[in-house]
């Protein structure tokens, strides 16, 4: 019998909130009849992005070509949970044609790719590219340099730490992974931004890596796929800051899942929730929302977005009868986030004004 030809494997890799599942969302969309599974990973209490993937309607993105390996960082998993979900897409029935694997934003993308040389998997799929998605208007405000407030914010909450910047670090381990970037949400950029961001990435990337700008994750899958890397073999290229024989952790980030209340009718709509939630993400330096809100007498749940100060609320799909309408959000940021103190002040935000001191005022 012949031996069939290893499966492609495309990761995606990027810091929170770059546009990882958007770009995911477009390729799915334009994939030509390819058929792609996806595992996704999520740092976080409760995983969003299957939800997301799975609500856009999109035909290809089928319950059964998700896999989601939720609460955890799959570089730190990779025997426990990685390899066995490989296995089970590489021994279906069909297997898919391509694999596409979205890392969590703080994931380190090399301990994964060093994964493909395990011998159960190895000859039947290889990496054919890293993909690192890469929020331009952050990187070019300067974001992932070394930010004196960021690193001070947390020293204060863990004196014994002496780090430099972790967005940094985190950033700089993915950019070298990378096959390629995508120098994502080009239309919050002028020219000069757009200059700064692609010359920082220039700079932090191997040399000669292809750096594309995308506006909301719009590249062409055969840009995308189809680079033919075998990445597992070539890893002595791609440093890290974290060879050694532990591995990473992830305490200089934290995360927590948050109950809200229904939204309060005193909103005018979507974007007035998102400009009441922004200045409390801000004021609690959140790097990343995301969730989604019961709105009273509304089919529809209310999914909201946060990526730093800016946040964005849509309508995205009915609530499922079986499924409570208990609002939530999950909070990402750095050690020492407050997580009562963000509770208080995002629930007030999401009650909102009533309707009677609005009408008064
Ligand atoms: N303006 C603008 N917004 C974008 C663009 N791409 C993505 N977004 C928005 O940015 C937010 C984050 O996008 P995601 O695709 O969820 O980012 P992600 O990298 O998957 O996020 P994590 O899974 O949390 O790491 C969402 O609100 C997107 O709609 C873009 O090109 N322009």
């Amino acid at each position: 019998m012949a031996l069939s030809r290893p499966i492609p494997v495309t990761v995606v890799t990027g810091f929170l909130g770059a546009g990882k599942t958007t770009l995911i969302r477009h390729l799915m969309a334009h994939a030509g009849g390819r058929r792609i599974a996806l595992v996704i990973n999520e740092f976080g209490d409760r995983g969003m992005d299957r939800e997301i993937l799975t609500a856009c309607g999109i035909e290809g993105c089928g319950d059964d070509d998700i896999v989601e390996l939720a609460n955890g960082c799959l570089c730190c998993t990779v025997a426990d949970e990685f390899l066995p979900t490989m296995e089970a897409l590489i021994h279906r029935a069909e297997p898919p044609d391509h694999i596409v694997i979205e890392t969590s934003g703080l994931a380190l993308p090399k301990p994964l790719v060093k994964a493909f040389t395990w011998p159960e998997i190895r000859s039947r799929v290889t990496v054919d590219g890293v993909v690192a998605v890469i929020d331009g208007p952050a990187v070019a405000a300067g974001l992932f340099a070394d930010d004196p407030a960021a690193v001070q914010a947390l020293r204060a909450a863990d004196a014994a730490l002496d780090h430099d910047n972790p967005l940094e670090e985190v950033f700089t381990d993915q950019l070298l992974c990378a096959d390629m970037v995508i120098v994502n949400k080009a239309d919050l950029m002028d020219a000069p931004a757009a200059e700064a961001a692609r010359e920082t990435v220039r700079a932090g990337a191997r040399a000669g890596v292809p750096i594309v700008p995308a506006h909301h994750g719009a590249v062409d899958p055969a840009v995308l796929l189809g680079m033919g890397m075998a990445v597992e073999s070539d890893l002595d290229g791609r440093p890290t800051h974290h060879d050694g024989p532990d591995g990473h952790d992830h305490d200089d980030f934290e995360s927590v899942a948050l109950p809200m209340p229904p939204v309060g009718g005193g909103h005018a709509g979507p974007d007035a929730l998102a400009e009441a939630l922004a200045p409390v993400v801000t004021a609690h330096r959140a790097l990343r929302v995301k969730g989604t809100l019961a709105v009273p007498g509304r089919p529809m749940r209310l999914l909201v977005q946060g990526v730093g100060p800016r946040v964005q609320a849509r309508y995205d799909r009915p609530w499922r009868a079986d499924e409570p309408r208990d609002g939530h959000l999950v909070v990402i940021g750095l050690k020492g986030l407050d997580a009562a103190g963000l509770a208080r002040d995002l629930a007030a935000a999401v009650a909102g004004p009533s309707e009677a001191v609005r009408e008064a005022g």
